[in-house]
């Protein structure tokens, strides 16, 4: 088993913690793509797992790097600018594609980009579902037809640092939950990169991004990031609620998806999971 990753942050030290931990056999390589500056990080991540994880740890720099060593798949969590530059040569090097930064699908163009490179090769790019849950349902309430399908993401003010929030709201000085954000899951994926992932996630296996609603609210009064799916459907309405705890280091960022990454990695390999 041969393991590609892209990034070397809070989501991908979480998931690689896990397969540390978990996997039933070590890999026979871990190769992670690093930014230039960001080389000696990745490889202190790969040294820091032990020797349990894998045979061999490669910090690599470049995509085409990264496909020499033959991964068996790419599991990205690094962000949209990740997925934009690596997404296509990956696919069209037969590789599959594990999405953590779901956002980017919002383009219309990326998405393209990366279907006609699967298509050609076959390899398939599958979507992580990260923070959120609720996904088989919502797939299946799309085939009966869906009448609405409304997006919250409540979090801490801080998690809304360095986003247009802050032009729209003084964070530090909120006393009450304000909702700074009402409109569709593409704008929210597009001008939150790196909050409204799970937005794209619930538009693309749902309602699209046009139609699916998204309101994004900072509230000084939750310590968790809070996660509200509701939808009506032909089949069935349902409200979906996950209160997810911030990762420490990165409180945009629930600790859930880095479990989700670690669950969908495992699920890509049989008999990988251990007792
Ligand atoms: N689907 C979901 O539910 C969620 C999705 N996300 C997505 O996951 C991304 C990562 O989140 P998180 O781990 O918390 O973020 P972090 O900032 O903690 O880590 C991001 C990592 O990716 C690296 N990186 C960034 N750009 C590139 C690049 N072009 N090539 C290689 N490495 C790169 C960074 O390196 P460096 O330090 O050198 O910048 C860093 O190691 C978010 O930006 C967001 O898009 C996040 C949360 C939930
Ligand atoms: O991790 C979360 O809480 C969700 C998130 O940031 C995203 O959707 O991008």
């Amino acid at each position: 088993m041969r393991l590609a990753i892209i990034g070397y942050g809070t989501i991908a030290r979480q998931a690689l913690n896990v397969l540390a931990r978990d996997l039933a056999r070590p890999l026979d390589a871990i190769v992670c793509l690093a930014r230039a500056d960001g080389a000696g990080r990745a490889q202190d991540l790969l040294e820091s797992l032990g020797a349990g994880l894998a045979g061999e740890r490669l910090v690599v720099g470049t995509v085409s790097e990264l496909l020499s060593h033959r991964p068996d798949f790419v599991a990205e969590a690094a962000g949209h600018k990740a997925l934009q530059d690596y997404g296509a040569p990956i696919l069209a090097a037969g590789k599959h594609l594990l999405v953590t930064s779901a956002g980017a699908l919002a383009d219309d163009d990326l998405r393209a980009g990366l279907d006609a490179a699967a298509q050609q090769s076959g390899a398939r790019y599958r979507i992580c579902p990260g923070a959120v849950g609720g996904l088989d349902i919502l797939a299946a309430a799309k085939l009966s037809g869906l009448q609405d399908v409304l997006y919250t993401s409540r979090k801490p003010p801080k998690a809304w640092a360095g986003t247009p929030a802050e032009r729209l709201v003084d964070l530090a000085a909120l006393k009450a939950a304000h909702v700074f954000y009402e409109g569709s899951a593409g704008a929210a994926a597009r001008d939150y990169p790196q909050n409204a992932n799970v937005a794209a996630t619930i538009a693309l296996l749902g309602a699209g991004f046009a139609a699916t609603r998204v309101r994004l609210i900072a509230d000084p009064a939750v310590s968790r990031n809070v996660h509200e799916l509701s939808v009506r459907s032909s089949c069935a309405d349902f409200d979906i609620r996950i209160s997810g705890q911030p990762s420490p280091e990165n409180p945009k960022t629930s600790l859930t998806t880095g479990y989700a990454l670690a669950n969908q990695i495992l699920d890509l390999w049989p008999h990988s999971r251990g007792a």
